[in-house]
């Protein structure tokens, strides 16, 4: 019986959502054995700086693809939304599960839900595409930088200087923490989600044709394609977490696909927002990123680039 060695982050969210997989597959009855190697990666070391300044996306996913390339690990369970846009050579994204609930939850400490904030209300958040969606929303609001895992950012909200804190619904509620934790659930129109936010993505190399079926049976169509014209896009603007980026997509049941991007100045002050329905991932996503282009956001995103760098 052949065994299969997961790589996991040993975050309480990783390690969930890598047995929660595992359990998946195993109901399948085929003929694999799995165990989990656990790995700690830059992203888990690095703790006191923003993700931006210290290079974004790869973070959480480069020395696991390391492991799967040198052939210690078989697999890995990753949140699509960490998942840079192009992966190394060698490797693939074998599945992709149902998605989870694509919002961000804003969860404040007297239960105000984000129109009733009152002015100059700080909010902990470390992605620059939720502070500038809740600044073009509420431009009053004060953003303070928050990070550590889920169970830190909320013990946080309760003991330092933070109003509210804004966190993914999925994270929320693969972790187990009940919906009544969640102050007001963001709809897309108020903060369009990350690319991939609440898909998971299972990644192995691109050769392992014993694991890629078994792993084909597991994937979710619609999820594949709304992730699909969500990642186009990203790869596409040139984005990660560096730029307040956001990209989501919804299939109905004839499989059309509705995309909406947005690139917005971290200020919020100055935002692209385009939506567009095709059949095709690939071609909406890519359409979406040529439009918001000659409407002039990859000159924003060149400047916020440099910006970052000085
Ligand atoms: N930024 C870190 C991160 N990466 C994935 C999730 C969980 C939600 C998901 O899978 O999209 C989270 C936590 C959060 O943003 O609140």
């Amino acid at each position: 019986m052949r065994k299969i060695v997961v790589g996991s982050r040993r975050s309480k969210l990783a390690l969930t959502q890598t047995n929660w997989v595992i359990n998946q597959l195993k109901s399948f009855g085929l003929p694999f054995e799995f165990e989990i190697k656990e790995i700690v990666t830059k992203g888990d070391r690095i703790l006191d700086v923003t993700l931006s300044k210290v290079g974004g996306k790869g973070l959480f996913v480069k020395e696991i693809e390391q492991a799967m390339i040198d052939g210690e690990i078989d697999m890995a369970v990753h949140s699509m939304k960490d998942m840079p846009g192009v992966l190394p050579d060698g490797l693939t994204i074998g599945c992709i599960p149902k998605r989870e609930d694509h919002r961000d939850v804003l969860i404040s400490k007297d239960h105000k839900k984000l129109a009733e904030l009152p002015k100059g209300s700080v909010i902990g958040t470390s992605s620059l595409r939720r502070s500038a969606q809740l600044l073009i929303e509420r431009p009053g609001l004060e953003i303070k930088w928050i990070r550590g895992n889920i169970d830190t950012r909320l013990e946080k909200l309760k003991t330092e200087e933070y109003d509210a804190i804004i966190l993914a619904a999925a994270g929320l509620s693969r972790m187990g923490w009940s919906k009544e934790v969640v102050t007001e659930f963001l709809e897309p129109e108020v903060c369009l989600p990350a690319v991939g936010q609440g898909a998971l993505a299972i990644e192995c190399r691109e050769n392992d044709n014993e694991l890629l079926d078994l792993l084909a049976k597991f994937t979710d169509k619609a999820t594949q394609l709304a992730v699909n014209a969500e990642r186009t896009f990203l790869t596409k603007m040139e984005g990660g977490c560096q730029v307040p980026i956001a990209g989501f997509a919804t299939v109905n049941e004839n499989q059309e696909i509705t995309f909406t991007g947005l690139i917005a100045s971290p200020d919020g002050k100055e935002v692209y927002k385009q939506q567009l329905t095709g059949k095709d991932p690939v071609v909406i996503g890519g359409d979406v990123s040529t439009i918001l282009t000659e409407q002039g956001a990859k000159v924003l995103i060149d400047r916020v680039k440099a910006e970052l760098d000085q």
